[in-house]
């Protein structure tokens, strides 16, 4: 008997989502299957769930949604032999992209059916998890605005994008630590990723890979609001390396320290955090996660 645990995200993407008893009845049958289905009521409430399923023996445990919703559910399961699965109900779902789990839900069903498994790799940036990845600049301002705005389509994003590189401001001088160089910029974006893909088929790491033991990271010092735009251009046409400030490199740990010591704000998996620390320590867990694709 197998224990599959569905944990669902009803905000996540448009909102409208099938997964019900009835309708998981048609894909597993009671004689080999125990099928849960789990609800989160608010933002965090997956790590609860996805805690309380661990607890309960469920050998499967699959997160419905999008980043975020993966990130709550897979942090509980890094480190263990339960099995992620993914339905893709996002709006941007890159993870599930890079990992080609396919968006039509009844084919991504019959993908966890299969219960291939195979072990990816994980990020951590001081005590969080990330999965597709994290950053500073001006990524984690397009996810503030696009958080206030309330709605979830790639045309928030793009609304969010103007407003952030409208309202930039460069305040802190950063040094990174990556690859046994010393950078110090003033930053438009630092930016850190297991995947190669933030979702919407966009990259800023077109080369990274889930499963290659390195992080990619893209360094973006000070640009101006013009030359923003014609960056914003070249990530369209996943080229983003190719202005003179961008700097790509590849490694196991990545230190951030900030001249003068305030809150760092920052994404982790298209969510905004601060993060109240003097420094930040990026590093990899290789291959840590079970996850079916
Ligand atoms: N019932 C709920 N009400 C409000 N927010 C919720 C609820 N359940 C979960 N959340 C939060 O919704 C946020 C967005 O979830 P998720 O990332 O899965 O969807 P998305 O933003 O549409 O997709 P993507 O990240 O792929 O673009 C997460 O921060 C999650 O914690």
């Amino acid at each position: 008997m197998k224990h599959i645990h569905f944990i669902v995200n009803p905000v996540s993407g448009s909102g409208n989502q099938p997964i019900h008893q009835k309708f998981l009845k048609k894909f597993f049958d009671e004689e080999n299957y125990v099928v849960i289905i789990k609800k989160s009521d608010y933002k965090k409430h997956a790590k609860i769930l996805t805690k309380s399923s661990i607890a309960e023996g469920a050998h499967i445990i699959v997160a419905c949604g999008g980043d975020g919703t993966i990130n709550e559910v897979a942090s509980c399961l890094v480190n263990t032999k339960i099995a992620l699965g993914i339905i893709p109900l996002g709006s941007g779902n890159g993870l599930a992209s890079n990992l080609k789990i396919p968006k039509n839900i009844e084919r991504a069903i019959a993908l966890i059916k299969t219960a291939s498994v195979k072990k990816i790799d994980v990020g951590c940036v001081n005590e969080h998890y990330f999965f597709s990845n994290t950053g500073i600049g001006i990524d984690a301002q397009v996810i503030r605005h696009y958080e206030n705005s309330n709605e979830r389509k790639l045309i928030s994003y793009l609304k969010s994008s103007l407003k952030a590189l409208w309202s930039i401001k460069y305040k802190n001088k950063i040094r990174v630590e990556v690859n046994g160089q010393t950078i110090q910029t003033y930053p438009f974006l630092v930016f850190i990723s297991n995947s190669n893909e933030m979702g919407y088929k966009i990259s800023l790491t077109p080369m990274a890979s889930l499963q290659d033991g390195l992080l990619d990271v893209l360094i973006v010092s000070k640009i101006s609001k013009l030359k923003s735009l014609y960056f914003g251009f070249l990530i369209l046409l996943k080229k983003p390396h190719l202005i003179k400030e961008a700097k790509s490199y590849q490694s196991k740990t990545i230190k951030i320290y900030q001249a003068n010591h305030s809150v760092y704000e920052s994404q982790i998996d298209g969510e905004f955090f601060t993060i109240d620390s003097e420094a930040i320590n990026i590093s990899l867990l290789e291959k840590s996660l079970h996850v079916i694709f």
